[in-house]
């Protein structure tokens, strides 16, 4: 029986790179050797990309010293060609045999890797183990995208069990699951690897190829306070608003959905122009702003703005969540990663206030103090330090307690209505500026493609200049 009768193993690089890019445009960045990594030049959707694969039947896809200087180089390429860079990743890690040599090769692997930060896009696809070294790489990309047969965690089920005693496997310990709830380190899990590929070149050209936001195609028309409740205080999923606001020629691209959910952030299209979304999701816990979310918006606004990525940001928050818990966990710390985002942030980032912005949250959100390019509120909308109904309980707490039990309804009322009228609602923040104008929800996508395209004529800076560490 010659070669080409064995069925080709589907883990090997070369069936793995094959299925990622562009038919017939894979082209090796090195003679094929024994270091277990591949790397070439490809195609996606006809767009350069550098991509490397680790191999699985080389001692496990582990990493010695060649193997990562495959990686470094193969980086160092894709930044000086300003194109994006994939990895495959099917890895032990360092190798273990190689001792302190293989550990030299991975420090530099990550160096490259942090060199590369906010320079061009690193998108890492996880399709078996990938352990130690191949778990942190990844960490260190800007999108981590995970197959069902994808597992990470610094060490195994084995030491974990020798160290601490721990019975645990591996799935459990580090599978898409556990890494979409309760770790958030993957940012998309699918259940195949095709659509692990798939998820990877939507991605790749949604941050590499990005576009202008041309108004004109960016046409409104739909009532969109049609997909918030009636009932000012009804929870409410707001990713259906999200994807009507986004082109529906290109999916949005939700990054993170299931870890710190009370924030939305993701990727599409508007007016055929890349955008990066955020929104709070008044599904789960009110759309409270935490630690978690903040620091996962941060992220976020801070890769988008890596790669000159306008950012639409839509708020519906009653505040922070308060609490022992939040406090002790660093809310404040955490927090403040958020504000300092978005005040950084080069790029147009456009602001929508639905339906209520409150105290710090409001600021927090992209609000005119932070620099936000335009802020817009739908009719109605309540922009305040905090609920009326939340001011009047604090401010006139004695004279409510004094009032009689049959009248205290009523002396609530009045005093909500005076507090309101007093406070002024979002006609002040509109005579402050620091609402630019009140629109019409069926005209949110032409104002917010406008006011971005109009933001971008102007700016002085498109991108910013930093890396994406990840936060
Ligand atoms: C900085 C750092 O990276 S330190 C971290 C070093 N890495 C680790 O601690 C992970 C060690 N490896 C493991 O725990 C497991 O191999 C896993 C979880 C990654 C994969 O488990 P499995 O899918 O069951 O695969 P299995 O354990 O059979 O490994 C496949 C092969 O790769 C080899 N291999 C796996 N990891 C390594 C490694 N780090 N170095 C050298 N060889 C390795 C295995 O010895 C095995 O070889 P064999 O087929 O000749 O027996």
């Amino acid at each position: 029986m010659t070669q080409e009768h064995f069925p080709l193993d589907q883990r090997a690089p070369a069936v793995r790179l094959a299925r990622l890019l562009d038919a017939d445009s894979v082209t090796p960045l090195h003679d094929a050797d024994a270091s277990g990594v591949s790397a070439v030049m490809g195609r996606i959707a006809g767009h350069q990309v550098v991509t490397f694969c680790t191999d699985p039947a080389i001692m496990g896809g582990a990493l010695g010293a060649s193997g990562c200087e495959k990686i470094v180089s193969a980086i160092d390429t894709a930044v000086r060609e300003g194109c994006p860079v994939i990895g495959l990743w099917h890895s032990g890690g360092a190798r273990l045999a190689d001792g302190v040599e293989s550990m030299d090769g991975v420090g530099r692997m990550f160096a490259a890797m942090t060199r590369a930060s906010g320079r061009v896009p690193q998108i890492s696809v996880i399709l078996g183990p990938a352990a130690g070294a191949a778990a942190y790489g990844p960490a260190l990309t800007d999108v981590v995208i995970m197959a069902k047969a994808g597992r990470m965690f610094v060490t195994g089920p084995d030491v974990v069990r020798s160290v601490t005693g721990e019975r645990i496997d591996m799935e459990s310990l580090g599978g898409a699951e556990t890494h979409s709830r309760k770790s958030g380190v993957a940012h998309i899990v699918v259940d195949s690897e095709s659509e692990a590929y798939e998820s990877a070149r939507r991605v790749t050209l949604l941050l590499a190829h990005r576009a202008r936001v041309e108004p004109r195609v960016a046409l409104g028309g739909t009532d969109l306070r049609s997909l918030l409740p009636e009932r000012a205080r009804r929870a409410y999923d707001v990713r259906p608003l999200v994807r009507e606001i986004v082109d529906d020629g290109t999916p949005f691209v939700e990054l993170q959905p299931r870890w710190a959910p009370n924030i939305v952030v993701g990727l599409g299209r508007l007016g055929g122009g890349s955008v990066g979304v955020i929104a709070n999701n008044p599904l789960r816990m009110g759309g409270c702003l935490d630690s978690l979310s903040a620091e996962k918006a941060s992220r976020f606004v801070r890769m988008c703005n890596a790669f000159g990525i306008p950012l639409i940001v839509i708020v519906d928050v009653p505040g922070y969540l308060p609490g022992v818990t939040q406090e002790w966990g660093g809310v404040v710390r955490r927090g403040a990663k958020l504000l300092h985002a978005f005040a950084e942030a080069a790029v147009p980032r456009v602001t929508l206030v639905t339906r209520q912005s409150y105290g710090g949250a409001y600021i927090a959100m992209n609000s005119r103090s932070l620099g936000a390019s335009a802020v817009f509120a739908w009719p109605e909308a309540k922009i305040a330090v905090m609920s009326a109904d939340a001011a009047v309980g604090i401010l006139h707490r004695k004279r409510l307690a004094a009032a009689h039990d049959d009248e205290r309804a009523e002396l609530r009322r009045q005093l909500v209505a005076e507090h309101t009228r007093v406070a002024g609602g979002v006609a002040r923040a509109v005579a402050l500026g620091v609402v630019d104008e009140v629109i019409d929800p069926a005209q949110t996508r032409p104002k917010l493609a406008m006011a971005l395209a109009t933001a971008l004529a102007t700016a002085s800076a498109t991108r910013g200049r930093h890396g994406n560490i990840p936060l």
